[in-house]
């Protein structure tokens, strides 16, 4: 995963006011969209994506409280343009020729809820956003974080489908934050750097569907069974860690919104401007919904077009193919309770 961004804007900001340090005016135009803008992942998210180079346009769009968060961060001083947009009726403004759609609206967790109690209301929202994506800018790439994100996928392909749009390699869930912290985790109890980490993690976004593969981590380290299994675990409910510690105020955002950033990052540079060689993990809606065996290959290599190539779970210890096993009733089902709520 890259961390590049944020290393770079380190770089920038020390070299603030040289000719460097900000957009460089020769990349091209980019238009990025954040629906939910206002919220507790929107705003700062709002502020990682303003930070980004590669971005020249950054759309804020929410329900209400858009044109505070647009004032504030428009005034930091890189390349995007930054328009804010609130209420429905701003909606298609938002959109129009957005190339990356990045969507954190919904309502989030309290403690002793799971993400599919999140499904009633989000649901709907993730619905209608997708609507006017389909409408607006058909041709975006779209990062749906909403949870429950093993059901807000579907829900969004099955719109893009109706609507005659839907092109897989251009639709994901953002599962970016079970990577983040299972490379966290990792280096913690490997005693290595966290910034050599790599740790793949498949599946979906929710408990036990969240599966990461230690196994494969690099560097490697000789961690015991009941290490490994406390890692998962930790991994699996690293979202309702922070529920509860949150107690009652939400859950994850900066963290979050972390995440998000640099898997769009990772979609700007590496497949809009066509540089070749991406490594990601997270999953988008055809390898989820086809069969459950071919959506738990969600390392993805991006190239100009979207998805260049879907890759292989690799070798995967025995604990890791019973955790495989365990996850594919709950994804499933997930997927089906998306797919059956956009076509009733
Ligand atoms: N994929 C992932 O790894 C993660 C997903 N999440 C999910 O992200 C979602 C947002 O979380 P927070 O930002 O903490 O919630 P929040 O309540 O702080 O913010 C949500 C924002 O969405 C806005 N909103 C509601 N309906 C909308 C609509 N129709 N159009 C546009 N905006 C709308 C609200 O006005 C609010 O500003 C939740 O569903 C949460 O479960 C959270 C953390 C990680
Ligand atoms: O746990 C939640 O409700 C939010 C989330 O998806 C995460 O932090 O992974």
């Amino acid at each position: 995963m890259r961390t590049s961004m944020l290393r770079t804007l380190a770089r920038r900001t020390s070299t603030a006011g040289t000719r460097r340090g900000f957009a460089s005016e020769s990349a091209p135009d980019r238009k990025v969209a954040i629906l939910g803008a206002a919220g507790g992942i929107g705003q700062p998210l709002s502020l990682l994506m303003k930070l980004n180079p590669l971005v020249s346009r950054l759309a804020l769009y929410d329900i209400a409280g858009t044109p505070g968060v647009a004032a504030d961060v428009s005034h930091i001083n890189t390349r995007s343009e930054i328009l804010g947009y609130a209420g429905e009726e701003q909606l298609g403004k938002a959109l129009e020729g957005a190339d990356v759609v990045i969507i954190p609206a919904g309502v989030p967790r309290k403690p002793g809820m799971t993400r599919d109690d999140l499904f009633n209301i989000n649901a709907g929202i993730v619905k209608s956003l997708c609507t006017a994506i389909a409408k607006y800018c058909p041709h975006a790439l779209v990062n749906v974080i909403s949870n429950p994100v093993n059901s807000t996928v579907p829900i969004a392909s099955e719109v893009f489908k109706k609507a005659g749009t839907y092109d897989e390699k251009r639709l994901f869930g953002v599962t970016t934050l079970d990577v983040v912290r299972a490379k966290t985790f990792y280096a913690g109890k490997a005693k290595v750097n966290v910034a050599d980490v790599i740790v793949p993690v498949v599946g979906g976004h929710a408990g036990v569907t969240i599966l990461p593969l230690f196994s494969q981590a690099t560097p490697s380290a000789n961690l015991s069974s009941e290490e490994i299994e406390a890692l998962t675990k930790r991994t699996q409910d690293g979202g309702t860690e922070v529920v509860e510690a949150k107690a009652g105020k939400g859950s994850a955002t900066l963290s979050m919104a972390y995440a998000g950033a640099i898997f769009a990052d990772c979609l700007l540079e590496w497949d809009l401007n066509g540089v070749p060689g991406c490594l990601y993990s997270c999953h988008s809606y055809s390898q989820l919904v086809t069969e459950p065996a071919i959506s738990l290959h969600p390392r993805l290599r991006f190239g100009k077009n979207g998805v260049e190539e879907v890759l292989g779970l690799g070798a995967l210890s025995d604990y890791e193919k019973e955790g495989l096993e365990a996850l594919k009733p709950e994804l499933k089902s997930s997927i089906e309770k998306g797919i059956k709520f956009a076509n009733a």
